[in-house]
Formats: structure tokens, sequence, C-alpha cells
């Protein structure tokens, strides 16, 4: 199955959340950005190449946070998401290259956030990578 991977990244115990803008059914909700993985490309490796390509930003990857999530893509492919927890290399400062908007949400503002559907499952490992 594809897999899609995204980025929790921490930084001063907040986490960053983009705004998708595409598709048209998506746009406005938050996820946290990344990407499919490539034909014999890692997952880290994956997570490094789709922050630098939508965010123009630097992460290390850490491991790995929280469940699996199966989604339906654009197309009707089955897709798996899977979290990877990251922290931002030295002096990098994330850029919306491709979503409507960036924030840094702390623990108690994670459920305020629209965030896509499939994204509500992580919302407990992701309070508790923000220590909370
Ligand atoms: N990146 C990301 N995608 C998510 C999240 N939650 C969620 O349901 N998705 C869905 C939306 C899309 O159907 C799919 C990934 O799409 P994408 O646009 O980020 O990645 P992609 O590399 O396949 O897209 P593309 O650049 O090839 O157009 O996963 C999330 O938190 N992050």
């Amino acid at each position: 199955m594809k897999v899609v991977v995204g980025a929790a990244v921490v930084d001063g115990g907040r986490l960053l959340v983009a705004q998708r803008a595409e598709p048209p059914d998506m746009r406005g909700r938050w996820e946290l950005p990344g990407g499919s993985v490539e034909d014999g490309e890692s997952e880290p490796d994956a997570v490094v190449r789709e922050l630098h390509e939508e965010l123009a930003y630097a992460v290390v990857v850490q491991g790995r946070l929280g469940p699996d999530v199966p989604v339906t893509g654009r197309s009707g492919e089955s897709l798996l998401l899977r979290f990877y927890r990251c922290a931002p290399a030295e002096g990098a400062v994330p850029v919306a290259l491709e979503h409507l908007a960036l924030r840094w949400v702390a623990a108690d503002e994670l459920d305020g956030v629209a965030w896509l559907p499939a994204d509500e499952v992580l919302l407990p490992a992701l309070r508790a990578a923000l220590g909370e």
C-alpha cells in the first residue's frame, strides 16, 4: 500500500501545523506537512524531502509517532498515513510555499484546530509529544 508520511515537528513545546490549499474539499483544513514516499526511498528520507520541498525547512527525524491511519486518496486509492516526530535543524524556519498558512500550536490548542478528519486519531499522541 502507498505510504504517505507526515511530520510532527515539535519545537519549544509547540507543534507545527499547516493549512492545505488543495484539493478544494481539503482547502482550509490543517494537517501535518508531508506527502507520498517515492519508490526506493526510506520513510524518514521522504519526510526530509517533503519538508524541504513544501516548506524549505530542514528537520531531523526522531522516530515514529502515533498509529498508522488508513485513508482513501483523491483517485480512490488506498493510502496509509504514517507520522514521524521531528525536530527543526538548527536555525531553520519553515515557509508556506504550498500551504495557505503555518501555525505553531500548544497542547491546549490541539482540539481547536480544524484538522483533516483522518488526523483526529493522532491527537492523544500529539498531546503526549507536547508534554501534556
Ligand atoms: N501530508 C498529509 N496528508 C494527509 C494528512 N492527513 C490526510 O488525510 N492526508 C491525506 C491528504 C491526501 O489525500 C494524502 C496526501 O496528499 P499530499 O498532497 O500531502 O501528498 P502527495 O505527495 O501524495 O501529493 P502530491 O504532492 O503528489 O500532489 O493524504 C496529513 O496530516 N498530512
